[in-house]
């Protein structure tokens, strides 16, 4: 069994496998000017966050009834639970789905019928986080919010994701503070494609608690210093990074920079049917490209319960680290 960790940094949306997106289309009448899987998959070959962007949003259009969401996360639990996943905190982007026509509460109580059972199912807790999308204008974000109120009950968090460039964190100020006074955790990705500047913008102004990516980070050493101190939890997704050309290879990530620096970094997949792979998967890739230690594994996946917020269940994150620190990796495999 693979170690035990949490996976922070996850868009359902970006779990849909190819061959799902094709069952969900005919069940649904969509369809997908792809011919086959295969045609598909050659599809994903990405030059930059928005050539991911265009297909992850085009083939949303199969997702359509409450139980396409709950068979979506369903297969990602199942997937998660076999690579080491006992606590996912999950990213939705209900904006994506409201533009078809698809209401917010059909997308949340689909999914949540999922996260349910999760725990009796595939052995994972599970936390659901709302994204906005941050190259819809901010009264968007705010209607969504509006529009979520009924579903509070199952949504522990905000977050900020889609095209990062040119969409600071600062225009969704107003949001956050509306969040922040429902009682919200709230996230940003930040310092993917989008400069440092952005990440401190995010702490500054959106009062994030945790940023999503980061890595531009490492462009302003003084905002490292800061994140190290403060024990700001950085998300990384290296094969994502990798497929969206943030950097060149993996053996070029600088998450072991990253560590030696001090800082809070977790090992997530962001969307792994884009990518190549789940969180498990990452969790060997950048052991082998950079010659992580069983040491940095285990704080990789202790960091991850340490970020997580299971701050209503101390219990429950003590048993877990209890769990990390017990993992024998030469048993493994
Ligand atoms: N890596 C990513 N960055 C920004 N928005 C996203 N939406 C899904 N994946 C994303
Ligand atoms: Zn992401």
């Amino acid at each position: 069994m693979p170690v035990p960790k949490a996976e922070l940094h996850l868009h359902i949306e970006g779990t849909l496998e190819p061959e799902l997106a094709f069952a969900l289309a005919a069940r649904n009448g969509v369809t997908l000017p792809y011919a086959d899987t295969d045609a598909l998959r050659e599809a994903y070959r990405f030059s930059d966050l928005q050539s991911f962007l265009d297909l992850y949003y085009e083939l949303m259009a199969v997702l359509r009834t409450a139980e396409d969401f709950t068979e979506l996360a369903d297969a990602y639990l199942e997937r998660a639970a076999a690579q080491g996943v006992r606590h996912a905190e999950i990213f939705f982007d209900p904006q994506a789905h409201t533009a078809r026509g698809i209401p917010i509460g059909v997308v949340i109580e689909g999914l949540g019928a999922s996260l349910d059972r999760a725990e009796e199912r595939y052995g994972i807790s599970t936390r659901l986080i709302l994204c906005f999308l941050r190259d819809e204008s901010a009264e968007s974000a705010l209607a969504t919010l509006e529009a979520a109120k009924p579903y509070l009950h199952r949504i522990t968090g905000v977050g900020l994701d889609s095209a990062e460039v040119g969409h600071p964190p600062a225009k969704f100020r107003e949001v956050y503070e509306e969040a922040a006074r429902l009682g919200l955790r709230r996230v940003a990705h930040a310092g993917e494609e989008g400069p440092a500047a952005y990440v401190r913008e995010a702490l500054d102004v959106l009062g994030v608690e945790r940023i999503d990516h980061g890595l531009r980070c490492m462009e302003d050493p003084s905002l490292v210093d800061r994140l190290a101190r403060e024990r700001v939890p950085l998300t990384l997704c290296p094969f994502s990074n990798v497929r969206l050309r943030v950097v060149d290879t993996l053996a070029e990530h600088p998450l072991r920079t990253m560590m030696s620096a001090g800082l809070l970094v977790t090992v997530n997949s962001d969307d792994p049917a884009y990518f190549g792979g789940y969180v498990g998967d990452n969790f060997d890739g950048v052991r082998d490209a950079l010659g992580l230690t069983e040491d940095q594994l285990r704080e990789l996946a202790r960091n991850s319960f340490e970020a997580s917020f299971l701050e209503d269940d101390e219990a429950r994150r003590a048993r877990y680290l209890a769990e990390v620190e017990a993992y024998r990796f030469d048993a493994a495999e």
